[in-house]
Parts: structure tokens; C-alpha cells; sequence
């Protein structure tokens, strides 16, 4: 038994108690939570891969409560999974061999915003979609957003660097956290940045803790950076019946219109959320793909142009049928093509990639692992969108309905090493956004060398010494 294998579910019913006991003396008056009904809940993100079994489920509310259980998981040997709005796709947040779950839900407030540094302070339990609306309440904008903004917690999104629909415009989380408080592994506290914009002092370790998934220790406090909001958000959905030619729609427009999303789906996708979530389909000729740009349509000059090249593209033969929003509840309907794919699809316990490449090698990439996955999964039904302007694709398997869980799984892992060995000669990332956590680790080798690897370990070793921060995420040790 080694100390990372926290065998808390091994431990007899008497002494589980017993250490619940002490456990809620240590952290009062935190709530503490041990139904089986909020350990399946808390203990699990929407990934279905794994059966949560947690050993109790923590609510603190101060950041001294978020030390205590620290310390207290350091002297009693248990393994801390952080929760946020568990919305993760990697079973970055699941808690599978006993570990206390800690949740984030009661530090969710907002204080200190400064409209002259355009920052805010955050609890880590904050709700993105509460960021949001914030920011615009100040006449200002927080630009990270995704499907899952009114679930999402902001501690969460920057333990897991999330992108979204906007990242070829404002960049990823990363790019918007102004300072960090964190409690490390030690239980000690640490401030990083202060909401400096120039601060060239020796090595950042903030960014650390930007996509560490909660493995070094755990955000508890963050000052987040607004901007200006964008004016006039007009959607072009276009359909193109040749993958390759997504990318020169791309190209096209990009050398002409800053745009602020530029994103894809294939036909498959759109009649999932059509026939599923009521989406209605935007207009009736029907192609393989499709791309969806957004732009500022600040004047009628910029609206012609965006025409003109829309124009310039059927003349090419690149896209057959398009539609341009023409006021906001248009851009709302557009938007759902692409925003309510992964939820519709969620029923059918898909198997996710999540890879990208640099966006000049998208079209030969996409080819290859096309070519591969309809080889290989010709009985499984291939869900392909994504962020395509950022080089990064969604690749979603579809479980038929009456094939066991772990067969499909099996099939899926198997497959997965072609995948990324296509990932790997492109000098890709097998995951663009989404994060390691539980189910990418085995394959963190296509992307990361092993030196790397060897180096995250001995900077796990110096924030969390006792390995109980988020145990087996990213990486065993
Ligand atoms: O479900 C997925 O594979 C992707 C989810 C999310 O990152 C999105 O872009 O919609
Ligand atoms: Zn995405």
C-alpha cells in the first residue's frame, strides 16, 4: 500500500465514521456531508466512466477551513478532490478511492471590483455565468464562455484553463486571471500577482496553478481581469459540404474581419440538437459541415464586406447556403447549433477526444483521424465540432444504446492510441481544453516527453509533499 493509494474505502464502517467524526471537528462549523445521495453528486463531474466513491463531502466556507482539511488530510492520509461546478470532461474532479471531496459551492462571492484596473475579486465557487453577468452590470465584459457558463465554477475554470467559443478572440482563462490566492498541499496559503499587469520577478508560479487541475493545491480566492464589451455580435452560419474547405472559409474571412469565434460541426451534430433539443435548423439545404463566424458588425460597411466575402466563398464552391443573424435572438438561435451539442449528445454516453494541432495542419490532420475512427468505428455513430479556428476538434463517439459500458470503453481506448499516435506526428495535444484528469493520463505520453512528466512530478513533490492534493490526476507518481 503506497501513500497515494488512500485506501479510505477500505477502511471498516466504524473507522470510516470515526474519521468523519474527527474530520467535521477539524473543519466546524464547515458542513460535512456523507449520504450516499451527495456522494454520488458531489463526488463525480459529467463524466460517466467512473463509479464516485468519496468518504465524505466538505462545504467550507473561509479559506482557514479550506487549511484545516488540508492539514487534516496531510496527518490522516485521505486524498482531496476540489469540486466546482462539475462540469469537467476528464474526470478531473472525481473521486473514485475514498478521498474527501472539497466543495466550493458556499465561496461564491464577488467583492473589490476597481473599474480603474478592470478586475474583480473572486470565491473560487463563483458561477461563470454570475462573473458574467457582473461584468456587464459594470458595463464591462468577462469573455471566457461555453456551453456551460451557468454550471461552471471560475476556481474551476482556472484549474482547468478553460477555452470555450471565444479563445481566437480573448485567449483562455489563463489570460484573464489577474492574481491568485491558493492553498498548497502543506495547508500553507499563498498570494501570487496582486492583480499586477507588469510583474517580471523571478518564475511565475501562478500559471501553475492555471490548469494544474487542483494537483498542487486549490484556488481559493481569484482577481479576475473585464474588458470592454464587444458592440454588435453578428453570427454567420455557413454550410460547406467539404471539410477542407472550412479552413479557407477561415482564412478568407480572417484576413479581412477580426472575428470573435470561428467554430464547426458536421450535419450529424446539427440533427442531434434539431431533433433532440428543438433547435431549428437554420436553413434547409443541408451539408456535411458547417462553420459558424461571429464579428463585430460595428457599421454597414463591415456588414457588406462580411456579404461580399460570404459571396466570394460560394463562388469558389466552398459553402452552398448561408445566414447572417440580424438582431440578437437570431444570434441566440444560431448559437444553439453549436452550443447545445454536447448536452444533447451527454445521452449517449459519448467517448470524448478532445485534440488539437496548429490551424495550419487542421485540414491533413482531420483527414487522417477521420479516415481512422470511420475504419474502425464503422458501427458507432462519430460526432465531429469544435473550436476549429483555434486548431481545436471534438471528436465525440456515440455508445450505441445496448453495448456495456466498459465494452465500449474498451473498443474507445483502443482506437485512442491510433488517434493520438496521428496527434503525436502533428505535434498535437490530446487535450486541447478539456484537461487530463483521470481519463486522459494514460496518454499524456503523445503529448508531453517524458522529461516533462518527470519535471510536473518533483513540482507535485514541492507544493504537495504528502501527494493529497487531487490523487492520480494528470499523472501517478
Ligand atoms: O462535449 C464535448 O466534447 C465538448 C464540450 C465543449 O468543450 C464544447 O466545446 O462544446
Ligand atoms: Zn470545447
Amino acid at each position: 500500500m503506497t501513500r497515494e493509494q488512500f485506501p479510505q474505502n477500505a477502511l471498516s464502517p466504524e473507522d470510516r465514521a470515526e474519521l468523519v467524526a474527527q474530520l467535521t471537528a477539524c473543519v466546524a462549523p464547515a458542513r460535512v456531508l456523507t449520504d450516499d445521495d451527495a456522494l454520488q453528486t458531489w463526488g463525480r463531474d459529467w463524466t460517466r466512466f467512473h463509479d464516485p466513491a468519496p468518504l465524505a463531502i466538505v462545504f467550507p466556507k473561509a479559506v482557514e477551513q479550506v487549511q484545516a482539511v488540508v492539514r487534516f488530510a496531510r496527518e490522516h492520509t485521505v486524498g482531496l478532490v476540489p469540486s466546482g461546478g462539475r462540469t469537467g470532461l476528464s474526470a478531473g474532479a472525481v473521486a473514485v478511492r475514498g478521498e474527501i471531496v472539497v466543495s466550493f459551492d458556499h465561496m461564491n462571492t464577488i467583492s473589490d471590483f476597481n473599474a480603474v484596473d478592470r478586475t474583480v475579486v473572486c470565491g473560487p465557487g463563483v458561477v461563470t455565468e454570475q462573473l458574467q453577468q457582473f461584468a456587464e452590470d459594470q458595463g464591462l465584459y468577462y469573455p471566457v464562455d461555453f456551453a456551460s457558463s451557468g454550471s461552471s465554477h471560475v476556481g474551476g475554470n482556472i484549474a482547468t484553463n478553460a477555452g470555450g467559443i471565444k479563445v481566437i478572440r480573448y485567449g483562455m482563462t489563463r489570460d484573464w486571471v489577474a492574481g491568485l490566492k491558493v492553498v498548497t498541499g502543506t495547508g500553507e496559503l499563498l498570494e501570487f500577482n496582486k492583480g499586477l499587469l507588469k510583474n517580471n520577478t523571478g518564475y511565475d508560479l501562478q500559471q501553475l496553478f492555471i490548469g494544474g487541475e487542483g494537483t498542487l493545491g486549490f484556488i481559493v480566492e481569484a482577481t479576475m481581469r473585464l474588458t470592454r464589451p464587444p458592440r454588435d455580435l453578428t453570427v454567420l452560419l455557413l454550410g460547406v459540404p467539404e471539410m477542407d474547405d472550412v479552413m479557407k472559409v477561415l482564412d478568407t474571412f480572417q484576413n479581412s474581419i477580426d472575428l470573435t469565434a470561428f467554430e464547426f460541426f458536421s450535419e450529424k451534430a446539427l440533427a442531434k440538437v434539431v431533433e433532440h433539443a428543438g433547435v431549428q435548423r437554420p436553413f434547409e439545404t443541408e451539408t456535411a459541415f458547417y462553420a459558424m463566424l461571429e464579428f463585430e458588425c460595428l457599421n454597414e460597411s463591415i456588414a457588406d464586406q462580411a456579404m461580399q466575402l460570404f459571396e466570394q466563398c460560394v463562388e469558389n464552391g466552398w459553402v452552398i447556403d448561408g445566414v447572417m443573424s440580424q438582431n440578437q435572438a437570431q444570434l441566440a438561435n444560431l448559437w444553439r447549433c453549436r452550443e447545445d451539442i454536447s448536452e444533447t449528445i451527454s445521452r449517449w454516453t459519448p467517448y470524448k477526444n478532445d485534440i488539437s494541432v496548429v490551424v495550419s495542419k487542421v485540414p491533413a490532420f482531420l483527414t487522417e483521424i477521420d479516415t481512422v475512427v470511420s475504419r474502425e468505428y464503422p458501427d458507432f455513430e462519430i460526432i465531429w465540432f469544435g473550436h476549429i479556428g483555434d486548431g481545436n476538434l471534438h471528436l465525440n463517439i456515440l455508445k450505441p444504446e445496448t453495448l456495456p459500458r466498459e465494452e465500449f470503453l474498451s473498443r474507445c481506448n483502443k482506437v485512442s492510441r491510433w488517434v493520438f499516435e496521428i496527434v503525436q506526428q502533428y505535434g498535437g495535444s490530446v487535450s486541447a481544453e478539456h484537461g487530463v484528469g483521470l481519463l486522459k493520463k494514460d496518454y499524456l505520453t503523445y503529448t508531453r516527453s517524458i522529461a516533462e512528466i518527470e519535471l510536473m512530478k518533483g513540482v507535485k513533490k514541492v507544493f504537495d509533499p504528502d501527494g493529497v492534493m487531487n490523487p492520480g490526476k494528470i499523472f501517478d507518481l
